[in-house]
């Protein structure tokens, strides 16, 4: 049996006040600029795990889940069901997220979740096919009973590193009554990312190159929601992992691929590590629900690039801001402050620090990011760290064992042959081959995300693989659907400077035009 999670509240409040999925779905970030979570985590038993979910597909598993964080009278069963059937069907693989078992043979344990089989070729799309459905879901409903005058439009405000802007621009084109604007960081994507978002025809989509870094984009996302005014005219929406509605459809692909790595083999003698390569933390976090509902996951491991706040933070217990953001490898995990973090600290808040106040972690939090805000630095105390460490573990890699592991693995890999990796994906490899030789343990399987394609990342992947005789980037790696995108003309609009007024301005503007 599973016990059911329904009602949300702010990481950073401190009084009762609770919202339904859809309310949190719409608003995306809470007023108080904290973010949305169930206070309460469903538990599910052993025995539906092991006698029931783990015989389901990706997307009876999917229903399973979401079924326990949302109403079935704010989304009745057939409706739901009909929407992740539709999500998932723009998949290339009939699993969704298909696991490679076994990449480099049979003594490691090391398997590779392949989750970029989506329309835009990485992660996001598991989450953002169905967020840009159940935008559509929502709207559609409220709508039907209101005259033509009063009918509510969503404006989608989102910041990106690389792949969310893509896959929200692919969940969300040419739907009703919602239009689209991504910022991104000028220069700091590959030049696939940009193609991507930026030859996509649809009226209701605009990109806009911001000149800065990807911190810049989201601190201006997050002011605009904060920005009362802007938001009661445009009625603004949150496609970054601030959404719930992105960390929930998230957690699917740890419990399938769970089942799928321990298929055959006694589950009591096994132990599973999910290794993350990690920025925004929201990918991870998904990992956080399921193993505290009960997956019984051994560690999850956050595997950082040299942005490495997530990996002071679990050495030092300091969570302090860098001055400067570094390019690196890895371009989409180039990330100052992990969003997301925000969300664990609140469960890790209220049971180390608040005696299990719902409203007293909310005060804690609210204290500790005014003074990130103020003195770009909180600490947290011991009892945080070692909390969180009983669920995670971190490792930090360099640009160099990045290039390396793309190398090592094209060479060693049996299932299949001259496997090759994204530079994001070859973070997380490098840290599960560490941790295979420091636990040298062989009951336990290491579960690395896979969380982009290596096409998307021409340069990195092309540096490490060129020297080696009959490799063929052309031929070997970059898909058909790929190839055109370079012919295709570019819609974008550049801001010459990270500042809230300009970008309001240019969505004013382009707003305008789209007269949807
Ligand atoms: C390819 C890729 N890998 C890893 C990450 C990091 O994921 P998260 O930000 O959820 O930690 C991102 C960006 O989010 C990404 O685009
Ligand atoms: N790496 C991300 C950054 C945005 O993170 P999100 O998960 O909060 O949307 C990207 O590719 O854009």
């Amino acid at each position: 049996m599973a016990t059911t999670s329904q009602v949300y509240r702010s990481t950073r409040s401190s009084d009762k006040e609770t919202k339904t999925f859809e309310e949190v779905v719409i608003q995306g970030l809470a007023k108080d600029g904290g973010l949305f979570i169930p206070p309460t985590i469903p538990q599910v038993s052993q025995e539906t795990l092991f006698s029931k979910w783990s015989k389901l597909s990706f997307q009876e598993l999917a229903f399973e889940i979401m079924r326990l964080y949302i109403d079935s009278n704010e989304i009745p069963d057939a409706d739901l069901k009909q929407l992740i059937n539709r999500s998932y069907s723009t998949f290339r693989s009939t699993e969704v997220t298909p696991l490679v078992k076994n990449v480099t043979g049979n003594n490691e344990n090391l398997h590779i979740l392949e989750l970029f089989h989506g329309p835009t070729y990485a992660f996001k799309d598991v989450a953002l096919q169905f967020v840009g459905n159940l935008f559509e879901y929502f709207l559609q409903r409220t709508n039907a009973s209101l005259p033509e005058s009063e009918k509510k439009q969503i404006t989608v405000v989102g910041a990106t590193s690389g792949d969310t802007g893509s896959a929200a621009i692919y969940g969300l084109r040419g739907k009703k009554d919602v239009s689209v604007f991504i910022l991104y960081p000028t220069g700091r994507i590959s030049p696939i990312q940009e193609e991507q978002m930026t030859t996509v025809p649809d009226k209701n989509v605009q990109t806009l190159s911001v000149k800065g870094t990807f911190d810049n984009c989201q601190d201006i996302v997050k002011a605009i929601f904060a920005d009362k005014d802007f938001n009661k005219r445009h009625n603004v929406g949150a496609v970054n992992s601030i959404n719930w509605a992105r960390i929930l459809a998230q957690m699917t692909y740890y419990f399938y691929s769970y089942f799928k790595a321990i298929e055959g083999k006694d589950q009591s003698a096994v132990k599973v590590k999910f290794v993350v390569p990690s920025g925004n933390f929201g990918d991870i976090l998904a990992g956080y629900f399921a193993k505290k509902m009960g997956l019984p996951v051994e560690k999850l491991v956050i595997a950082t690039n040299e942005n490495d706040i997530l990996d002071r933070f679990l050495k030092s217990g300091d969570y302090e801001r860098s001055d400067e953001v570094a390019a690196t490898l890895s371009p989409a995990m180039d990330i100052l402050i992990s969003s997301n973090f925000e969300r664990l600290l609140w469960y890790l808040a209220r049971e180390n620090l608040a005696g299990n106040d719902d409203l007293k972690a909310g005060e804690i939090v609210n204290g500790w990011f005014h003074e990130l805000k103020s003195n770009g630095k909180f600490q947290v105390g011991q009892a945080v760290i070692d909390g969180a460490l009983k669920d995670f573990a971190s490792e930090r890699v360099s640009d160099e064992e990045t290039a390396a592991t793309i190398k090592k693995i094209y060479e060693e890999s049996v299932n299949p042959k001259k496997y090759v990796l994204d530079p994001h994906t070859a973070v997380g490899v490098c840290a599960s081959k560490r941790l295979i030789a420091a636990d040298n343990n062989a009951s336990i399987n290491y579960i690395s995300l896979s969380t982009a394609h290596p096409a998307k990342f021409a340069e990195a992947v092309n540096n490490a693989l060129s020297s080696f005789e009959g490799y063929s980037f052309e031929k070997d790696v970059l898909p058909e659907e790929l190839k055109k995108l370079s012919t295709l003309p570019k819609k974008l609009k550049f801001i010459e400077k990270a500042d809230i007024e300009l970008v309001k301005a240019a969505i004013d503007e382009e707003l305008a035009k789209m007269d949807l």
